[in-house]
């Protein structure tokens, strides 16, 4: 479940191309002109985040990596002018996104045991409305002249997603490692057109820690070519729908009940220190 390693994109390649270059072109943009798309505040998440506004360990050096977030839950502006197919390369991605990963649940509540099969598909019926936060974010990792990187630096530091799964594909420089049951990183092999399958902090909720949220991280390249190439991935966020009660679903109290949305404005809080939600 960790890793999905087969060529599942098929017809999908093309629209992959179109989102890594659509976001390229973004990224290329100065700073001015990017961050007249930033993401604006609290619980809504569209828009450009630059690099260091979000800390996912605040006693390290801060991330070398900027982002482009997606979510229907919070329509926001666009560079239609500066980057034309931009929209339509994200929306047409979440849309694919959103039906995978209605199989991928299917399968999960199968594989769980669950009489329903539909069991997790229900809880995301909201996914492309109002309602539910699932969000395709865009990253991007520029290149690293040596003086810029500090001890201790990663482009994206050791973490666990905390949503129910994460969708994500990474260019031919690849990059992501996950950890294993043994706490060895292994690194992934690059492939666009490979999906990896990351579980996040909501399933092992769901779960009672029968399937654990995976840590990954991306680190600086030791290689000067990678380390002086642009990366790109994107990564797909498949979160409940707002009214959705995350807990224990074999009624142990491992952990306190909490709303979908009550548990999202947890997460931003910690992740964007600077703001208050
Ligand atoms: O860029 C990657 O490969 C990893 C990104 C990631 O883990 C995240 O944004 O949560
Ligand atoms: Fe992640």
């Amino acid at each position: 479940m960790q890793k999905c390693g087969s060529r599942a994109l098929g017809q999908g390649a093309r629209m992959i191309t179109e989102i890594f270059n659509n976001s390229k072109h973004f990224f290329e943009l100065g700073e001015s002109d990017k961050s007249k798309y930033s993401r604006t505040n609290g619980l809504r998440n569209h828009g450009y985040v630059c690099i260091g506004r979000e800390r996912l360990d605040p006693s390290r050096p801060i991330d070398l990596k900027g982002a482009f977030n997606y979510t229907p839950m919070d329509p926001g502006e666009w560079p239609t002018e500066e980057v034309p197919g931009m929209k339509e390369s994200f929306t047409n991605l979440y849309n694919s996104f959103r039906l995978l990963s209605y199989n991928v649940l299917d399968v999960l509540s199968l594989a769980l045991g669950f009489e329903d099969r539909h069991f997790f598909r229900n809880y995301h019926k909201g996914m492309g409305g109002t309602e539910n936060p699932s969000t395709l974010r865009a990253l991007h990792y520029p290149p690293l002249p040596e003086t810029d990187v500090k001890q201790g630096q990663l482009r994206c530091t050791e973490h666990v997603d905390h949503r129910v799964l994460t969708f994500l594909v990474q260019d031919q420089n690849g990059g992501l490692e996950v950890c294993n049951r043994d706490g060895k990183y292994i690194r992934l092999k690059p492939d666009p057109e490979c999906i990896c399958i990351i579980i996040g902090n909501i399933l092992q909720r769901f779960t009672s820690d029968k399937l654990l949220a995976t840590k990954h991280r991306v680190r600086i390249p030791e290689d000067d070519v990678l380390k002086q190439s642009t990366r790109q991935s994107q990564a797909f966020f498949l979160h409940p729908d707002n009214d959705v009660i995350i807990r224990c679903l074999d009624g142990n109290d491992a952990y306190e009940p909490i709303s979908s949305i009550d548990y999202l404005a947890w997460r931003f809080n910690k992740y964007f220190k600077e703001e208050t939600i």
